[in-house]
């Protein structure tokens, strides 16, 4: 059979990419997704213009469209479509019906689903099982929470040694450091000394392998979630080279770890009574963890290996953004002077009367009110993903709303922490950051509400946000009474789609 002639072939092909493209601009811009049109998109209506231009608003101007959707409608107990351009449409729910979304079992609203399409884990997340099953939920909450006071002593050794070697002690005269940027390599140390203790958390390649997955990763989802679904595959590899670079780096250096304490653990470990005697650290726990359980996958070096890199990923990022986030609000109050003195006074007050092996228990932390509320301060104006609840519809036959419309399978249904955190009914002068404003109210930034979930609220809240909460205290702590921060006429921007990342 003759071939075609090239210009028939080359104007099929021109045809076929111009319907692709077509049909990508439809999907991400006018489509329904299946959901009822009677569900208002956010700020503009029904019409197949009105979605177009709320998803266009999506991209350079999100923060006003969540408040728009929500005092438009969520103040009326109405539920509205936010347009998502990477991960597809959510409805936002009215606050009134955040105890519905709760109380919505895992089998019918699922938060993971959503966690793991947003993270596009399929690619970027090292192994399947490993968004999709958070087997070391567990072992955050046992053994990093409570074993806080048992660690605290290394984490404020480990801040003294990473504040001094990124930012200097020099008395004498001002230095600019890049805020996030050296943030992260601290935050990177403090939270490695935990997870995999000394003295690979003082290791500049490990660390610095550790801090760029941690750093990259969600940007690489993003990237790939803009991918047309059937180009995945396909291009994913190519979009995560340099993550799966940086891991296999941090890999060359826990592994011979994780295998070498591998070979005195037999499965079917009694975890009611662990021995930490020899071995205090998160690849202990999480090893213990996986031999007084049945799943032999989970037992390997390399398995342990790969969640080590997702948590954390999962533990730095975030920290890092909060403490840079807090830095620029109290740098940039016009008190940041007195700010500084009022936080620096109270952690001198709660810890000179006590001896050294106490100072930065849990307890006295939790007693520096002002110092809390700082951080939870910056949170509630920041926090650092602007959703608050986010759940997928995992049934075939989809799900009823409570105000009665039905929602197809893989619609995603949430509430919106950014509206919330900024409503004046609830917080007077809502952008203002007010340091102290929760100090009165003993509110501890761990202390999830309807109002307040920056780590989300609920049972799937953030784990480990009393670990993230006690390093972060003694990190500010250290900061004040080791360095002045000098003030700044203006804060900088926020990057990043809702606003909400860290600035430079
Ligand atoms: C200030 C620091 C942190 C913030 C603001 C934060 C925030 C959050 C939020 C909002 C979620 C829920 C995401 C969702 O499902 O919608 C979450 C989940 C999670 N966080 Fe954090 N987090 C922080 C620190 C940490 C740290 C230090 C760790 C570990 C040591 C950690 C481990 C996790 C894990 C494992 C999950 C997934 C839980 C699940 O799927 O059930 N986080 N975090």
């Amino acid at each position: 059979m003759p071939y075609p002639p090239a210009d028939v072939l080359g104007w099929f092909l021109a045809a076929a990419g111009l319907a692709s493209a077509l049909a990508y601009i439809w999907d991400r811009f006018y489509s329904l997704h299946g959901l009822p049109s009677s569900i208002p998109w956010a700020s503009a209506g029904h019409s197949l213009l009105a979605r177009g231009r709320s998803s266009r608003r999506s991209l350079f101007g999100l923060r006003a469209l969540i408040e728009e959707g929500y005092n438009t409608y969520s103040k009326h107990n109405l539920p509205f479509i936010l347009p998502n351009l990477a991960t597809g449409p959510e409805i936002i729910l009215p606050p009134r019906d955040l105890k519905w979304l709760l109380d919505q079992p895992d089998a019918i609203l699922n938060q993971n689903a959503v966690n793991t399409a947003f993270l596009a884990a399929d690619h970027t997340m090292l192994h399947p099982h490993i968004i999709r099953d958070t087997v070391h939920g567990h072992v955050i909450r046992r053994e990093l929470t409570k074993n806080l006071d048992s660690y605290a002593a290394a984490i404020v050794d480990e801040i003294e040694e990473a504040l001094s070697g990124t930012w200097g002690r020099n008395a004498r005269d001002w230095t600019d450091v890049p805020a996030y940027e050296s943030l992260l390599r601290v935050v990177a140390a403090i939270s490695n000394r935990v997870l995999v203790g000394l003295p690979l958390c003082r290791d500049p390649a490990y660390l610095k392998a550790s801090a760029t997955f941690a750093r990259n990763v969600v940007l690489t989802a993003g990237a790939i979630n803009l991918l047309p679904p059937f180009l995945r595959p396909l291009l994913a590899p190519l979009f995560t080279a340099y993550d799966t670079l940086q891991y296999r780096r941090l890999a060359a250096h826990i592994y011979p770890i994780v295998a070498a304490r591998v070979s005195s653990f037999k499965p079917g470990m009694d975890y009611k009574s662990p021995d930490y005697s020899a071995h205090n650290d998160y690849v202990q726990w999480a090893l213990h963890d996986a031999f007084s359980h049945a799943d032999p996958a989970e037992r390997t070096a390399e398995m342990i290996t790969k969640r080590l890199a997702v948590l954390s990923f999962a533990a730095i990022q975030s920290s890092v953004i909060t403490i840079t986030n807090a830095l620029f609000d109290i740098a940039s109050h016009p008190d940041s002077l007195d700010i500084q003195a009022a936080l620096r006074a109270e952690v001198t007050a709660t810890t000179a009367a006590l001896p050294p092996a106490q100072q930065w228990s849990r307890k006295h932390l939790a007693g520096m009110h002002a110092l809390d509320s700082a951080l939870r301060e910056s949170m509630r104006l920041w926090g650092f993903i602007a959703r608050g609840v986010s759940k997928a519809v995992l049934p075939a036959e989809g799900i009823r709303l409570p105000t009665g419309e039905h929602l197809p399978q893989g619609s995603k249904i949430g509430i919106m922490a950014w509206a919330l955190h900024h409503d004046p009914s609830l917080y007077p002068s809502p952008y203002a950051y007010q340091p102290f404003r929760f100090a009165d109210k003993r509110l501890s930034m761990v202390t999830s509400s309807p109002a307040f979930m920056p780590f989300s609220h609920g049972r799937h809240a953030c784990p480990g946000r009393f670990f993230a909460a006690n390093q972060l205290k003694l990190l500010l702590a250290h900061i004040l009474l080791k360095y002045d921060i000098a003030p700044i006429p203006t804060r900088p921007p926020n990057p990043y789609g809702g606003g909400h990342g860290a600035g430079g």
